[in-house]
């Protein structure tokens, strides 16, 4: 990567020496030349970034070689390929060669850059005089390379390999986040999507990847428009996503319905953008500059608050978009003449952009991990009895009518439990003391069970089993084993220990039993073996005459 990020910023393999000027009416390229000679020409230094401002006329640039002069094939490279035309002048003669990143038809072109291939007949110490013609578009600084042929393809590649590499990890992303979109039906990841995606387009155009190696000719022409589009929709997006993402309904309330209004705003600038009237295109381009100062400092200000307050994923949100945001401000500066040495900005904005897709990807895959977490508290809570983890009676009931419709019917033995005298042992040694009964005795009668039963607290001191495919005879064993496992069980109390008893009904399935008929003759049987003395288990036997027999086909224990 760095290797790759190096082709910014290695310098040109012959030193340039570098003038210009705006153009005056009636000016030759000989003309310009002469005056270079004179030194009458504004100097710079073409290895640093150059802007050249915008004129009715445009600007001349001569570039002149100096020694080590090399004889060889040599391009002459401009980065990053400015949106206009360029005109150079070979052997400073009249005859112009048009450079233009919009130009589909000659074989060298340049990634990344615009190129020129320096003609042979061209001696290695001439100057070469350039023109930049005038262009609506804002001019953005540039530098200059004279590289012999082959450093010049390695570079070219080298930029190309990066790019590609770039834009495949964020387009990647993008269509990562719309398939978790549609799946967990979470708009978050549509509006990280549509971010990643405009980004990715500026990168495009900016860096001329659409024109080269692309070769999108039908973009020709519309690519500023585009761009206006794309940044404007980029921070609604952005501003919608960060919203959600870092939760700033929770942790930055005030702040959410101010990024709100901007995605509003910045939604009307792409409407406006798009729309035909001539007058609301440069109202649109008046206000978008502004606002996306704004934009990006409401946003930060935003994730540093929620991060501030607990937000975990607004730290995402922090780590992948600081790097962007320190870029652009470079490159802001770079507008208005500063920082001119950072040669290596525009290559290191597609890097960042992959680098701040991979981020938030990460933070979205870490908020489908928290949400599903969540999702699994919420259904434990809603099932499971709060003080000894046993399922609810809702769910007990729920778990025992699927078991009571299962194709083909099996066997089913219901066995209700309730603790004997446990309101003395409430008096006597407190509420808490109670609680922690109950758990104890949950926590001792589900170690005897088997993981297919299933064990629920009816209420108070009630609880409830499932026995599924058990004969009466193991049905019986069971109950038997959990009287016995509550009994000598120790209950720590104030002064020492306490022993429970627990008293058992027992019901087994019968042909037309609903959960309540079946729980109903548990119960019943259960008040027979309080009555019984208590400490023991009783079985419910149906009372029906032996032509009228349960006709249901039961499958006990072994499936037979
Ligand atoms: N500590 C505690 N006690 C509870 C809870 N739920 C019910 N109880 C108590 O359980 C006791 C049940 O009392 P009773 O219905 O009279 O039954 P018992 O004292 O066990 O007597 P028998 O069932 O006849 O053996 C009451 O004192 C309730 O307050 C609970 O969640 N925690």
């Amino acid at each position: 990567m760095l290797s790759l990020l190096s082709i910014g910023i290695v310098r040109a393999a012959t030193p340039l020496d570098g003038a210009w000027r705006t153009v005056h009416a009636g000016d030759t390229p000989q003309q310009v030349l002469q005056d270079f000679h004179d030194g009458t020409l504004t100097r710079f230094d073409p290895a640093m970034l150059q802007q050249f401002p915008r004129s009715n006329l445009g600007s001349w640039v001569v570039l002149a070689p100096q020694p080590p002069w090399i004889d060889e094939e040599r391009v002459l490279a401009i980065y990053p390929p400015p949106a206009g035309v360029i005109s150079v002048y070979p052997a400073a003669t009249d005859v112009a060669a048009p450079l233009s990143r919009r130009d589909f038809s000659t074989p060298i072109h340049g990634h990344g850059r615009l190129a020129w291939y320096v003609p042979t007949t061209q001696p290695p110490s001439m100057p070469i005089v350039l023109k930049f013609e005038p262009t609506a578009a804002v001019a953005a600084p540039v530098r200059f390379d004279l590289q012999p042929w082959g450093e010049y393809l390695q570079k070219d590649a080298n930029w190309l390999v990066f790019a590609t590499a770039c834009f495949a990890v964020m387009l990647a992303m993008v269509l990562m986040a719309l398939c978790f979109s549609l799946m967990l039906r979470d708009v978050t990841y549509a509006w990280y999507a549509g971010y990643i995606l405009c980004y990715a387009l500026i990168q495009a155009a900016q860096s001329g990847f659409l024109f080269h190696p692309l070769e999108w000719h039908w973009l020709d022409g519309i690519t500023p428009a585009l761009e206006a589009i794309a940044t404007a929709a980029s921070v609604a997006f952005a501003s919608l996503f960060m919203v959600r993402f870092c939760e700033l309904q929770r942790y930055a309330p005030l702040l959410r319905v101010l990024i709100g209004g901007l995605a509003v705003c910045m939604a009307a600038l792409v409407v406006m953008q798009g729309s035909r009237v001539e007058l609301l295109q440069q109202r649109m381009s008046l206000l978008l500059n502004p606002l996306l100062l704004l934009g990006a400092t409401l946003l930060s200000i935003a994730a540093i608050i929620a991060a501030a307050r607990g937000s975990r994923h607004a730290w995402f949100f922090l780590v992948g978009w600081v790097p962007l945001l320190a870029l652009t401000a470079i490159s802001s500066a770079q507008m208005n003449g500063a920082l001119s040495s950072l040669g290596w900005i525009n290559q290191a904005a597609l890097g960042v952009g992959a680098f701040e897709a991979i981020v938030l990807s990460l933070g979205l895959a870490d908020r489908a991990l928290v949400l599903r977490r969540d999702r699994d508290t919420v259904r434990v809570l809603a099932e499971r009895d709060m003080l000894t983890n046993a399922f609810n009676r809702r769910a007990w009931i729920e778990r025992a009518e699927k078991a009571l419709a299962g194709d083909p019917p099996q066997s089913l033995a219901a066995l209700f439990l309730d603790l004997d005298h446990f309101k003395q042992l409430n008096d006597h040694h407190g509420h808490s003391a109670g609680d922690h009964a109950l758990t104890a005795v949950a926590a001792a009668l589900e170690t005897e069970l088997r993981p297919t039963d299933v064990f629920g607290r009816y209420g108070g001191e009630e609880f409830v089993v499932l026995l599924t495919g058990a004969t009466v005879a193991q049905a019986m064993q069971v109950a038997t084993r959990l009287c016995r496992r509550v009994h000598r069980l120790e209950i720590p109390v104030d002064e020492g220990e306490q022993r429970l008893t627990i008293s058992i009904g027992i019901a087994m399935r019968v042909d037309g039993d609903t959960v309540a008929s079946l729980v109903d003759r548990a119960d019943q049987a259960m008040y027979k073996a309080k009555l019984g003395g208590r400490n023991r288990t009783f079985l419910h036997r149906v009372a029906t005459p032996h032509s009228a027999r349960p006709r249901l086909h039961i499958i006990d224990g072994n499936g037979r």
